[in-house]
Formats: C-alpha cells, sequence, structure tokens
C-alpha cells in the first residue's frame, strides 16, 4: 500500500479539516487544490467571487461594497469557517489557520519570500513585474491592517501553526508529501484516536 492509501484508509470517517493559509502567490490555491484531491477531501475555497455568485452582483459590485464597509470580509470569512465545520475539507484562505485554530485537525502555514510571491503572480497574470511588486507590498499592507481591525489578528505572527512550509523552495508535489507525513504521524495505522 502506498503512504496515501494507507493515509486516505486512516482518516476514512474522520471528517478531518485542514487549514491552509499565506500570502497571496505563495500557491496557497494549488497546493490546497493538490492536497484536496489526493486525499478525496472538499476543497474550500469560499471568495469574494461567490459571494457575487451568491448575490447575484458582479465582482466589482462586491468590491465596491468591501471597500465602504467592513461587513463584506466578515460574511466571506463566517461562511468558510461555517463549510469547514461539515469536515472532509481543506479550508483555503487568508485567514483559515487563525479562523479554525481551535478546530482544525492541522493548521499549515505556507511561507514564499516576497519577490518568490511577485514571480508567481507575474507569471500567473502577466502585466509590469514593478507594478506586480509595488501592488503586492501595498496589498499586504492593506490586508495585514485590516485583519488587526476586524479581528485582532497578525497575519505575520503563525508561529502556532502546526506545519510551518517553505513554499519559495518546495514545489507542490513536495509540500504535499510533507502534510501527508505530518497526517500519517497523527492519525496514521498505530496512533490513538484522539
Ligand atoms: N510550490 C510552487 N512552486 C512553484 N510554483 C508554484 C508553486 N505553487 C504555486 N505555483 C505557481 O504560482 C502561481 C500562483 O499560485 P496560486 O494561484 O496557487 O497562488 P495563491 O497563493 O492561491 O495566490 P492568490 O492568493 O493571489 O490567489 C501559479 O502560477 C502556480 O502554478
Ligand atoms: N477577509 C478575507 C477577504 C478575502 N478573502 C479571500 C477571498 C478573496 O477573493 C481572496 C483573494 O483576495 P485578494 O487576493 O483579492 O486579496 O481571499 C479571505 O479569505 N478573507
Amino acid at each position: 500500500m502506498t503512504k496515501i492509501e494507507t493515509l486516505k484508509k486512516s482518516i476514512e470517517g474522520r471528517r478531518i479539516c485542514i487549514a491552509v493559509s499565506g500570502k497571496s502567490g505563495c500557491g496557497n490555491t494549488t497546493t490546497s487544490s493538490l492536497i484536496a484531491r489526493t486525499l478525496g477531501l472538499n476543497l474550500i475555497n469560499y471568495t469574494f467571487r461567490s459571494l457575487a455568485e451568491e448575490r447575484g452582483v458582479s465582482l466589482k459590485e462586491i468590491m465596491r461594497q468591501a471597500a465602504a464597509s467592513d461587513e463584506v470580509d466578515r460574511i466571506v470569512d463566517r461562511r468558510q469557517v461555517e463549510l469547514a465545520q461539515e469536515g472532509n475539507c481543506v479550508l483555503a484562505s487568508r485567514l483559515a489557520i487563525w479562523l479554525t485554530r481551535a478546530s482544525a485537525d492541522l493548521t499549515v502555514y505556507l511561507h514564499a519570500p516576497d519577490e518568490v510571491r511577485v514571480q508567481r503572480i507575474h507569471q500567473r497574470e502577466g502585466g509590469d513585474i514593478n507594478e506586480i511588486l509595488e501592488f503586492t507590498r501595498e496589498r499586504d499592507r492593506q490586508d495585514h491592517e485590516r485583519y488587526l481591525k476586524l479581528y485582532n489578528i497578525d497575519n505575520d505572527s503563525y508561529d502556532f501553526a502546526d506545519l510551518i512550509l517553505d513554499a519559495g523552495s518546495n514545489n507542490p508535489n513536495q509540500l504535499l508529501d510533507l502534510v501527508v507525513d505530518e497526517l500519517l504521524r497523527r492519525f496514521g495505522p498505530g496512533e490513538e484516536s484522539p
């Protein structure tokens, strides 16, 4: 039996939840999708776009509302946590590890240096690299400020995470492997049920 088959068997019926956070461009969507697909878990990626679709308005309209009121951020973050409570999932979001700190079975922070994140966003979206660098710096600053104000969360303080992974040097398959090893340590054969 492969490591992944062993793990899938071990977590069968446990309805586990893995929370993954990181800043824009760290590779959260890519890595979380791979973890979810490999382990047969649902990927929860509830975003401003999802809220726009639910309300039948444009993404631009939701962004306008979000700029005018904290309520939009709160709704998105609350909905993510509600969906994660159903379990059997990977919750990928900016604040996943902070908001599910007490309930997630595994919290993972993906760290990548700023210049790597900028290169990846550039690779994904194209455009001028210097503009992306400036835009990403400003967005990081605004996110940091907003999360402190909204929730008293410092998103640069993630040392409590179960795993802090180097997403700058490891490719998505290597990151998956590190997550699988940690899950096997926690839930693999021979481990006591919590
Ligand atoms: N570990 C990795 N190594 C190399 N490239 C990666 C890695 N993870 C993701 N990428 C690439 O980097 C780009 C950004 O990845 P992704 O969209 O997953 O980032 P993200 O953290 O979800 O970003 P955002 O929060 O802005 O949506 C993609 O082109 C993806 O293929
Ligand atoms: N409080 C928030 C706000 C946003 N998100 C999610 C939803 C967004 O669509 C996504 C990406 O945001 P961006 O890269 O545009 O800053 O992040 C969230 O999880 N929590």
